[in-house]
């Protein structure tokens, strides 16, 4: 029987606006000095596992904190759309403090899965693009240890898909900037969560040598 799939979540470090900005799509968001630091304590969070592949999304601060670990395992990061950030439309580059009062926002947070970004993407068809790129993923990985660098939202649709759980609660789930959370996937079984929003133990220890 072939070893299951284990696939880590990594969410991007912080950046200047991280929690202030829903930053979406646009280009030339780099990683604050701490959120430096904090791409450099995942990889060596992730160290002792045997990472087979590692992918990101295109987003510089994505591909910036899959940088030391790409560095340290000697994998190559290829860039993949399908862990891009929801695209936000028109509310890109909007201050949360100003979106928090629309009546919208009471949507975003309590019924997700009808709302759709004006002129950007729904969160349910963010969800279904996260799921099915996983599932080609580990498809492409059989066995394999595979880290994706991707964002909040994201994460928290695929893991909230993992559980079982409905997106309308998607926002109960915490994703904290450079937290690991990981799925394992076995033939014929549902997917395992083997931990989410993990920010500071050692990770090797979710494929034991
Ligand atoms: O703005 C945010 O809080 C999240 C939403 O997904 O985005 P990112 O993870 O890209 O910072």
């Amino acid at each position: 029987m072939t070893q299951s799939t284990l696939i880590l979540l990594v969410r991007h470090g912080e950046t200047p606006t991280t929690g202030t900005v829903l930053p979406g799509r646009a280009p030339g968001l780099h990683l604050s000095e701490r959120g430096r630091a904090q791409a450099e304590a995942v990889a060596d969070r992730l160290s002792g596992l045997p990472v087979e592949a590692i992918y990101s999304s295109p987003l510089e601060r994505a591909r910036e904190t899959a940088e030391p670990t790409a560095a340290r395992t000697g994998t190559a990061v290829a860039e993949e759309a399908g862990l891009l950030e929801c695209d936000f439309g028109d509310w890109t580059g909007a201050a949360l403090a100003g979106l928090t009062g629309l009546p919208e926002w009471q949507t975003v947070q309590h019924n997700p899965s009808v709302f759709r970004f004006p002129n950007g993407e729904g969160f349910s068809g963010m969800q279904a693009r996260i799921v099915g790129t996983l599932e080609t993923l580990r498809a492409a990985h059989p066995g394999g240890v595979v880290v994706c660098f991707s964002h909040a939202d994201p994460i928290k649709a695929a893991v909230a898909h993992a559980l079982g759980t409905h997106l309308d609660l998607f926002q109960r789930i915490m994703i904290s900037p450079a937290s690991v959370s990981a799925i394992s996937y076995a033939d014929g079984k549902a997917p395992a969560v083997l931990t989410v929003n993990s920010t500071s133990e050692p990770l090797s220890g979710l494929r034991p040598a």
